[in-house]
């Protein structure tokens, strides 16, 4: 990718093969710091497991194997004696569906900050507070923080979900596909809220809607069959692509 930004993440021949697909085929890319970084392309691309393997989920399927190199702040993720906990704190994951814990909208944030070891009664309540703002959800749900999780919406979930990620303190949030469940209004809450948390962390989001791309995105990364096709700022890549398959998927205009 031609950016002047320093990488956070440096991806580097990386090939995931199930028994019978090659999934991902020689992926070297970087992906620049407090940007949103779309992975954009057709269902059944490889966009998700792409993001996986930037936290190690790939680890959950015994089946895939995974070759090469992901670097983010020069460690290698993939180098299996790293701590795959850590590695999952640095990279919070967003996913399609919210999956808030069975437990209060107040327990649901505090359990991100238990992950980081912090109990403190005052700290805690401070936080849970700061990172229900930073997710856009503070305002509905101050009032009954000792509610449960579940009776929220499914968009105030999905926001509950993202203050959870956000306070065991990322350095990478990854999302996937994370207001495809959402109705208008709550997309467009998640979406503006990722263009203020860039200020703090580095986006990586998996969309097929080019219209969201168009929205949110700084750098694109346009995958076929497994492959990157091409990468660069969000405007030479969907207002002036170069190679045909590109064309071809930006002028269907989904
Ligand atoms: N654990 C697995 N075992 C075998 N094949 C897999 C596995 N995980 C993914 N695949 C296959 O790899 C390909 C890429 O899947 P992936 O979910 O990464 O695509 P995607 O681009 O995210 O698709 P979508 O937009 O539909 O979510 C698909 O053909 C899928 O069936």
């Amino acid at each position: 990718m031609v950016m002047t930004e320093t990488p956070i993440i440096r991806i580097r021949d990386l090939n995931v093969h199930a028994p019978d697909n090659h999934i991902l085929k020689n992926i070297h890319l970087d992906i620049p710091k407090n940007k949103i970084t779309v992975l954009l392309g057709p269902s059944g691309c490889g966009k998700t497991t792409l993001l996986k393997s930037l936290n190690r989920l790939t680890d959950l399927y015994p089946e895939l194997k995974i070759k090469g190199n992901i670097y983010i702040d020069d460690d290698d993720i993939l180098h299996p004696e790293r701590d795959v906990s850590q590695i999952r704190q640095k990279m919070g994951l967003l996913s399609q569906r919210p999956y808030p814990l069975p437990m209060s909208i107040f327990k649901n944030v505090a359990y991100g900050l238990k992950l980081k070891g912090i109990t403190k009664k005052d700290e805690v309540e401070r936080r849970v507070q700061e990172y229900l703002k930073k997710a856009a959800l503070w305002d509905e749900v101050k009032d009954r923080l000792h509610s449960s999780a579940e009776q929220l919406s499914i968009g105030q979930q999905q926001r509950l979900c993202l203050a959870r990620g956000l306070a065991v303190n990322p350095e990478v949030i990854l999302a996937d596909e994370p207001t495809s469940a959402l109705d208008p209004v709550s997309t467009q809450m998640i979406e503006h809220q990722f263009q203020e948390l860039k200020e703090e962390y580095t986006i990586v989001l998996v969309t097929h809607m080019l219209r969201q791309a168009r929205r949110l995105a700084d750098y694109v990364v346009f995958i076929y069959y497994g492959k990157i096709i091409e990468h660069g700022p969000v405007n030479e890549v969907l207002d002036n692509p170069k190679e045909e398959l590109t064309k071809k998927y930006v002028s269907a205009g989904v």
